[in-house]
């Protein structure tokens, strides 16, 4: 392959290229265009400068040399101002559009394979790297358009003295292939420094999320420091070995065009005998393009970061994409025109009857080891509209899994789920899980109530009444006056949010487990038998055997099956 096509194709697979080629609205000729003119007048700048400087002596020509260094300025300090504008307000758009399409994204992606995929990664993409995009946008720019002032003065140079200019390109080869050669390391190393950051914000969330248990325990908070520094360690040594390379890099550079500075004061003279004013002349130039060059080389590390954030972003999207299945669009403001749906609507709203059949499902082992998966089922269970299931069952049993199973969220890896007495098709799954609203054991408790129909929110007065928490909290039509709550008020207000989303099916987790035994009772013997007489059918996981007979019907499980009911598992 020749240089040139390996240049091309290097150019090509740079991730920052293919994410702006992929995502800019801008047409790239029109951007080069401007660019060029803001470049061309920079080194008509410098021209103009050059000859009214020889010209001194000459004061009649000097007003027009004073014009067209007006003009030039006047053209270049347009053209500059756009061409910025635009990197900024283009750059801003693309992140936002692409956040919204990840984003958007997400929503198609499955339970397991977001939980498998990590809350660090999809942070970093939609956060961290964009921020690093977002900040090298107006560096890279300059950038460019340092390159085009460069090849315009050097064009210049070419004009006043080719053995200079051939001297300048000699130099500007070899230090670039140089400069190219030993980067190489540097881009790859860039990216797995990134994914060991992902590691270190893993751990920090890990100690964030059990502040409390860390605040009791020295020994256990010292560990958990440990291990991050260990880890970030290991990222910070990474990424410190890049940037002293990219230093390093930078050095070289720079003592390159010193270099060259000297050769063209020093060399070019002996070449070019009896010019001096050439050798002047072409010296200024190259002093001019200095600081350019300096500040081209200089953006490089901040090129590659971006370079190495666009790509991590794009894999990102890439995977996201795989997983859904799905490939959002978005338009011009970054609104997904893909349907997402807002309201609740199933075609299984009126459902009679929802069945497992033989149904499956195993974990992924973990370490590997299939011997350690756990697994549920096989699993014949029929649930009929309006009814409420009581499910019981040891700690490990299985029950939360199967609320999962159930509600379709985790899929079927055997066995058939049946609606109405007909399979469910793969495609109708989102349809499926409308017919649901649940508060599982490890609950989120948004504190705006999202996708509840307007008409719903008219109760939420009521609820708050029912549930005790009056005085407690209190809600503004959109969101609840705080979520600080106690674990028990907590689940109150979740269970308002499920309830208010109408659907067919409520699902409880161990719901009434951090209820106060008066509240408990009010739960079971009046809020039951209301959402129950609304028409709701109950799926709830209790081991309340006092007040088993507000269900009609219960199921017990034992190590991933149905299993008969015990009395005895109920006894102290
Ligand atoms: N994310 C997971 N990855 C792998 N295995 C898991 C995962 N979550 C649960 N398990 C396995 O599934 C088993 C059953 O868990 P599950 O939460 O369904 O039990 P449960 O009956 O609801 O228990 P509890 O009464 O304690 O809430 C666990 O013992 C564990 O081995």
């Amino acid at each position: 392959m020749d240089t040139g096509s390996a240049a091309a194709d290097l150019v090509a697979s740079n991730g920052l290229i293919k994410f702006l080629r992929r995502e800019a609205t801008l047409s790239p000729r029109r951007a080069l265009t401007v660019a060029a003119v803001a470049g061309l007048s920079n080194a008509m700048i410098l021209a103009i400068i050059n000859t009214a400087a020889e010209h001194a002596e000459q004061s009649e020509s000097r007003p027009l040399y004073a014009v067209f260094f007006a003009a030039a300025m006047l053209l270049y300090v347009v053209a500059q101002r756009w061409i910025l504008t635009q990197a900024a307000e283009q750059v801003e758009a693309m992140i936002h559009r692409v956040r919204m399409r990840i984003v958007s994204q997400l929503q198609y992606c499955e339970l397991l394979d977001v939980e498998q995929l990590g809350r660090a990664v999809i942070y970093s993409g939609i956060a961290r790297h964009m921020q690093t995009l977002s900040q090298s946008a107006s560096t890279v720019t300059i950038a460019v358009q340092m390159a085009i002032l460069i090849l315009f003065t050097t064009l210049y140079i070419a004009w006043i003295s080719l053995t200079s200019f051939i001297a300048l390109v000699a130099f500007m080869a070899v230090a670039l292939t140089v400069y190219w050669k030993k980067s190489y390391s540097v881009r790859t190393d860039l990216r797995g420094t990134l994914e060991m950051d992902n590691d270190v914000y893993t751990t920090i969330d890990d100690l964030l999320d059990g502040f409390k248990e860390a605040k009791l325990s020295r020994s256990k908070a010292r560990a958990i420091i440990q291990r991050i520094e260990e880890i970030s360690e290991r990222a910070s040594e990474m990424r410190g070995n890049t940037q002293i390379l990219l230093a390093k890099n930078f050095v070289f550079s720079q003592t390159a065009f010193y270099l060259l500075l000297g050769t063209m004061v020093f060399v070019v003279p002996i070449l070019t005998s009896g010019y001096s004013d050439v050798v002047q002349k072409s010296t200024t130039a190259v002093l001019f393009i200095i600081g350019p060059i300096s500040g081209l080389i200089g953006s490089i590390p901040i090129f590659e970061n971006a370079s190495a954030a666009a790509e991590a972003i794009m894999d990102l999207e890439k995977h996201l994409k795989k997983l859904s299945g799905i490939e959002i669009e978005t338009d011009e403001e970054g609104r997904p025109i893909t349907e997402t749906g807002e309201r609740f609507s199933s075609r299984y709203a009126g459902f009679k009857t929802i069945e497992l059949r033989k149904a499956v499902f195993r974990y992924d082992p973990p370490n590997g080891d299939p011997t350690d998966s756990f697994s549920i089922g096989p699993i014949d269970l029929s649930i009929t509209r309006g009814e409420v299931l009581f499910i019981t069952g040891g700690n490990g049993s299985g029950k939360s899994t199967l609320l999962r199973v159930l509600t379709g969220l985790y899929p079927l890896h055997e066995g058939q789920l049946l609606i109405d007495g007909k399979q469910l098709p793969e495609a109708n799954l989102q349809d499926y899980r409308e017919i649901f609203s649940a508060v599982f054991g490890d609950f989120h408790l948004f504190s705006e109530l999202y996708g509840i129909p307007d008409e719903a929110r008219e109760e939420v007065h009521d609820w708050i009444h029912t549930l005790e928490i009056l005085g407690k909290v209190k809600f503004d039509g959109r969101k609840f006056s705080t979520v600080d709550l106690s674990t028990g008020q907590r689940k109150r207000l979740a269970l308002l949010a499920a309830a208010l989303e109408k659907r067919p099916i409520l699902v409880l987790d161990e719901w009434a487990a951090d209820q106060d035994p008066m509240f408990r009772r009010k739960f079971y013997r009046e809020i039951l038998g209301m959402l129950r007489s609304g028409g709701t059918t109950i799926i709830a996981v209790t081991h309340d055997n006092r007040f088993f007979d507000a269900a009609d019907r219960q199921m017990h499980m034992e190590d991933g099956m149905m299993a008969a009911y015990d009395p005895e598992f109920f006894h102290d």
